[in-house]
């Protein structure tokens, strides 16, 4: 397997005047596998935009080193920078340029052709607007012109900082295909987020970071897997017998009553789900199993908050 990113032991502090420290790396170990898509996912202020920004050659780190694509980030080679892409914020864009001219702008930039603009506007669903100002794009849209414009010289790897922050849901899912489309085209891709589901739906593996700290680094479901946490089986309160509920407590299973609901914690989902489904019991019936959510509480003692 080759590695696309080897990180070791990069560290990073910031001075600020009223702030004194602030760790903002501290000793963050990970690599990422060539065609992986790899996040990095982690609460505000965790370290994830330093730890891009490092691994881009956009800030040199106190101590550590990083390799991409089998070469230091700094200083910056032109022949690794075109073998990446960095999708740039939106509001970065010139207000005035139509989206044509903007993607264009960046082709030019690299010395790609006309029609490979015209293709990556394509490969994003852009080609209708090619002629809107980028001022009046919806946010999602925006979102996909700045990944265009980091993939227009068909760079080998793509570093996305946050990419669906500001989305609707629908915009969100929408910005997902795109994502997993250029996976699926044996690019690596290395994102960050805040969001767990967006790790989940996306990543194959994930970097957790918390404090400047990378906690774990694994599969969404091996994560989930490892914390071995019994699945969660709720349904309306009132629906069960004194009798059901002993035979369920008789059988090793965990009952609880949260906010009129029922909730059995068990290690036989599938045995519960049977009796409840013979026992008529199934009015709001959900299922919980380990997920993200857990690990980070588990790893940090915090619950995770968006
Ligand atoms: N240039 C800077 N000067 C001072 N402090 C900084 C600077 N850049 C980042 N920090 C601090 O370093 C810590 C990590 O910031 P970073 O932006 O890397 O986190 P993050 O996980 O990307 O958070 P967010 O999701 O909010 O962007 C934070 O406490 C932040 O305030």
């Amino acid at each position: 397997m080759s590695l696309a990113i080897e990180v070791t032991d990069l560290r990073k502090v910031f001075t600020d005047r009223r702030a004194g420290d602030i760790v903002a790396v501290d000793g963050a170990s990970f690599s990422v596998a060539e065609g992986e898509f790899f996040g990095i996912l982690g609460p505000n202020g965790a370290g994830k935009t330093t730890t891009l920004e490092i691994i881009e050659g956009l800030q040199t780190p106190d101590s550590g080193g990083v390799k991409v694509l089998g070469q230091s980030p700094w200083p910056h080679d032109p022949k690794l920078m075109r073998r990446f892409g960095v999708q740039l914020q939106a509001s970065s864009f010139f207000p005035f340029l139509k989206v044509g001219e903007q993607i264009n702008a960046f082709a030019e930039l690299y010395g790609v052709g006309g029609e490979q603009a015209a293709a990556t506007l394509e490969r994003v669903g852009l080609t209708d607007k090619a002629k809107t100002l980028t001022s009046k794009l919806s946010g999602g849209q925006a979102q996909r012109l700045s990944i265009a414009c980091a993939l227009v010289h068909d760079p080998e790897l793509l570093f996305l900082d946050e990419p669906s922050g500001p989305l609707d849901p629908q915009a969100r899912r929408n910005l997902w295909d795109v994502l997993r489309d250029i996976n699926a085209e044996g690019r690596t891709v290395v994102l960050t987020t805040h969001y767990m589901e967006e790790a989940e739906a996306l990543c194959d593996r994930v970097a957790i970071m918390d404090s400047g700290r990378i906690l774990d680094v694994d599969s969404p479901a091996s994560l989930a897997r490892a914390l071995d946490a019994p699945t969660r089986i709720t349904v309306a309160a009132g629906q069960l017998s004194g009798e059901q509920r002993q035979q369920l407590a008789n059988a090793g299973d965990e009952l609880s009553g949260r906010n009129g609901a029922e909730i059995i914690s068990t290690r036989d989902p599938k045995r519960v789900l049977t009796q409840l489904a013979n026992w008529e019991a199934l009015e709001d019936l959900s299922v919980h199993t380990a997920n993200l959510e857990d690990v980070f509480l588990a790893l940090t003692g915090r619950e995770w908050r968006e």
